[in-house]
């Protein structure tokens, strides 16, 4: 029994119909997805919770799409980086790795050909600030989530420019934040996997609504294998047996939901108030209390012609947006070659959040304004929006703050019928898609080896003490083959 229909409870479901379980995904709202949920207005155009990309470095999301037999809706974007200009509206500036090198001297070879954003002594200042990163590995970079980027920069040196010109843009597609509140290690994660592996840093886009062409292909999955998905279904209590352990999923329509297992695959936000009080005391719970969403934007401005932009994501570096597509070139389902459409994550949202969709949609436009001095003016006077869409997610991923780390719990919780799921929870991806897959897998995985009927699992009960615990589900597949 799963609560929660993102892509970690329908991952752990698809992993765990695999393996011989029949699952049952609980899902609050009424549309699969949870943050790659999207909807479709009154003339039929969809509109998303966030712009999403894929990354040549997820790997598990990839094996996914071909066990799915769906490879070819990702939509694969040349090697490249762009990025807005900060100075001279209009401009751009790439990042292009070519494909005849491997990593890590494609990347290299990407950032020495660039001389827009960095000087050379820029890059070797930071290329030096690295070093212990490259010279120690995995350990150095865990030992970096006690500091933020911005205080990483000076202590290794580097100088503030670097920050200024390529972190403020990194820290806000990767965590909706900025420098001075990320975690370096948010950022030695990411740069590591873009260094180390040939296709890292490329990017695919969806070839349409994620829950039609991602969710929809999971779900059917594992119905196809006796599995069962059931939407408007909220958990809104935990009850538990006298032992402490999970009697039942109550639903907020009053009914008592019961299995043998029950996993969560919720966010971390609406879980921790879900926590049996009984539950509370044991570390691998209350440390969850470090782990907050971080509010995020996510804005559609549909234009009554065509603008300028390519075919790739790009980096605004503008004070209030994040990342940014023209969603009628970029996505096969959404394409238009008379009109853009574009799809821009407004971040940080902190002071936003609460504003209204108009004034959110004139900030846009003035930050548009210097994107496309051309043809777009905040007054509306070049291109007209036709219609617009703001989605605001006021806790989206796990803010990654220094420290934050310790916090994630791993997928096998103390109470012996009980796992977790979610980007949030410990696994080497960060909080993205990736990462959200890769936990189902994990959880799928920790009941496998829990439930695998050869031997009776330990119980980590809060109290130290081993109990017994029936194996009464069916012996999955060896444990191997959930591997990614
Ligand atoms: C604007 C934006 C842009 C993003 N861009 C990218 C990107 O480019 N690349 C990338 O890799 N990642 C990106 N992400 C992150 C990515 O979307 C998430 O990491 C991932 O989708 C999280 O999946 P999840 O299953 O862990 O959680 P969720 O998607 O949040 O799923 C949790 C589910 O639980 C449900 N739920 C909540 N409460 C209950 C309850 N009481 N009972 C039952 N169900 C409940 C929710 O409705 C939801 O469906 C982005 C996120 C946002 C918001």
């Amino acid at each position: 029994m799963y609560a929660g229909g993102g892509l970690a409870g329908l991952s752990t479901a698809k992993y765990l119909a695999d393996a011989g379980h029949q699952p049952v995904v609980l899902e609050a709202r009424d549309v699969l997805g949870g943050k790659v949920a999207a909807w479709r207005d009154e003339d039929g155009d969809v509109y998303e919770t966030g712009l999403h990309i894929f990354f040549g470095a997820y790997p598990n999301v990839q094996n996914l799409f071909g066990e799915l037999g769906i490879n070819d809706r990702l939509q694969w974007k040349e090697h490249s980086m762009i990025f807005a200009s900060r100075d001279i509206p209009g401009q751009f500036s790439r990042f292009d790795f070519p494909p005849w090198l491997p990593a890590p001297w494609n990347g290299i070879f990407a950032i020495l050909r660039n001389n827009d954003m960095l000087t050379f002594p820029e890059k070797v200042q930071f290329a030096l600030g690295l070093l212990p990163a490259i010279i120690q590995g995995q350990p150095y970079v865990e030992k970096q989530d006690d500091k933020t980027v911005t205080e990483w920069m000076r202590q290794q040196g580097v100088p503030a420019r670097v920050n200024d010109e390529v972190f403020i843009a990194m820290a806000k597609a990767l965590n909706f934040i900025n420098p001075d509140e990320l975690s370096m290690q948010c950022v030695l994660i990411a740069l590591n996997r873009f260094l180390q592996e040939t296709h890292g840093s490329k990017m695919a886009f969806l070839d349409g609504s994620p829950p039609e062409r991602l969710c929809a292909p999971m779900a059917e999955y594992m119905k196809a294998k006796g599995g069962e998905v059931r939407t408007g279904a909220r958990l809104q209590r935990i009850e538990l047996d006298s032992g402490g352990r999970v009697a039942g999923f109550r639903l907020s329509d009053g009914s008592l939901a019961t299995a043998d297992l029950y996993v969560s695959a919720m966010p971390v936000d609406p879980l921790k108030p879900l926590l049996p009080e009984a539950w509370r005391a044991e570390p691998y719970f209350s440390k969850l209390d470090a782990l907050v969403g971080v509010p995020v934007i996510n804005v559609h401005i549909w234009f009554d012609q065509k603008l300028s932009t390519v075919d790739h994501l790009l980096f605004s570096r503008s004070d209030l947006l994040s990342v940014y597509a023209d969603m009628s070139t970029c996505c096969k389902e959404y394409a238009d070659e008379e009109r853009s459409m574009l799809e821009l994550v407004f971040a940080p949202a902190e002071a936003w959040i609460g504003r209204s969709d108009e004034d959110i949609i004139a900030a846009t436009m003035t930050e548009l304004e210097r994107l496309f001095p051309g043809e777009v003016a905040a007054d509306g006077s070049k291109a007209s929006i036709r219609k617009y869409k703001v989605v605001k997610t006021p806790r989206s991923v796990y803010k990654t703050v220094p420290n934050c780390d310790l916090a994630r719990p791993s997928q096998r919780s103390p109470i012996s019928n009980f796992y977790l799921a979610g980007d949030f929870t410990k696994q080497r991806y960060l909080a993205s898609m990736e990462g959200a897959v890769f936990s189902g897998k994990l959880a799928a995985q920790a009941i496998a080896q829990d439930w695998n009927g050869r031997h009776v699992p330990q119980q980590h009960s809060a109290d130290g003490a081993s109990a017994r615990v029936d194996a009464k589900l069916p012996a999955p597949q060896p444990v191997a083959a959930l591997q990614g």
